[in-house]
């Protein structure tokens, strides 16, 4: 990719929370590719169309975004480099001139319609929920559909001609993060400067998956932890699809690094082969 410009991808169209905190890291030092699903991000930056992408990960109502971490499960997903953190403030947009009562159906990605619930139970009793694959496509739909409404950022409503926005801030908790990670291919794809210093790095992300038809006695979750032996500040968890055997997991353990000053990373290094060690896979996912 000699003399191409750096170009990140992120789940658009323009006006997402995604292309916000991609803007916020990048800037206009970049070049940005819209990407449909979250999943097609993961694959641009795989097939190396492009050279970083920003994620969902997690948000502070709602939780875990599953279709990040269904898309960590796979081989070969890409690293992580680092985290953006942005405040979503919500809105309910609709089209120039139509009342609350004449709207039928309220369109949004799941993480924007679960991190309103309240407010839709109450105001909204009667309306269907439509997911959609981002909340700018939801504001985008609203415009050749005039009796439904879209949840998305207020950004949205200069963005789309012809939309209004009825409320603002109508998630359940005034306080709202969602937590993005960014991603490159690989660990050595040299990165943009942030505006702002990078604080050095503190965290890891590591798979771990415990085989039971490789390894049978494979040991519990406690006694991986207790080998990887570093702090775990959040643990996530989704099926492993490949097991004949139901209801085994693959675990994605965040790692936070404490005060020693010896290198993070063959710290990491070091804990993952002491957890190879009892028989399970560990892969690292991300430093950051
Ligand atoms: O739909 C968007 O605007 C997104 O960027 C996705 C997403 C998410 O998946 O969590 C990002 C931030 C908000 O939490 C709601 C939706």
């Amino acid at each position: 990719m000699h003399g191409t410009p750096f170009t990140v991808a992120f789940l658009g169209p323009l006006g997402t929370y995604s292309h916000q905190a991609a803007y916020d890291r990048f800037g206009n030092t970049v070049g940005y590719y819209e990407c449909k699903t979250i999943t097609e991000v993961f694959n641009a930056i795989a097939s190396k169309a492009v050279q970083a992408g920003v994620i969902p990960q997690e948000n502070s109502i709602y939780g875990t975004v599953i279709e990040t971490y269904d898309a960590l499960r796979k081989q070969n997903v890409g690293f992580i480099r680092g985290e953006i953190v942005l405040k979503v403030q919500h809105c309910l947009l609709v089209r120039g001139g139509v009342k609350p009562e004449e709207i039928q159906c309220i369109k949004s990605h799941e993480q924007a319609l679960g991190q309103c619930r309240g407010f839709l139970t109450k105001n909204f009793p009667n309306a269907s929920l439509e997911k959609m694959a981002s909340t700018a496509a939801a504001a985008e739909a609203i415009l050749t559909s005039p009796k439904c409404a879209a949840i998305c950022s207020k950004l949205c409503a200069t963005l789309f001609n012809g939309l209004e926005i009825l409320y603002e801030g109508i998630q359940d908790q005034n306080s709202n993060f969602t937590r993005f990670h960014v991603l490159t291919a690989t660990q050595d794809v040299e990165l943009p400067p942030p505006a702002y210093p990078a604080p050095s790095q503190t965290h890891g992300l590591v798979r771990l998956t415990a085989r039971r038809d490789v390894t049978p006695r494979a040991p519990p979750i406690n006694q991986i932890l207790a080998a990887l032996d570093l702090t775990v500040s959040r643990l996530d968890r989704r099926p492993q699809l490949d097991s004949p055997f139901p209801f085994c997991d693959v675990y994605f353990a965040e790692l936070e690094k404490g005060d020693s000053s010896a290198s993070w990373h063959s710290a990491v290094e070091d804990a993952m082969k002491r957890v190879k060690a009892l028989g399970v896979e560990a892969e690292l996912l991300g430093l950051w």
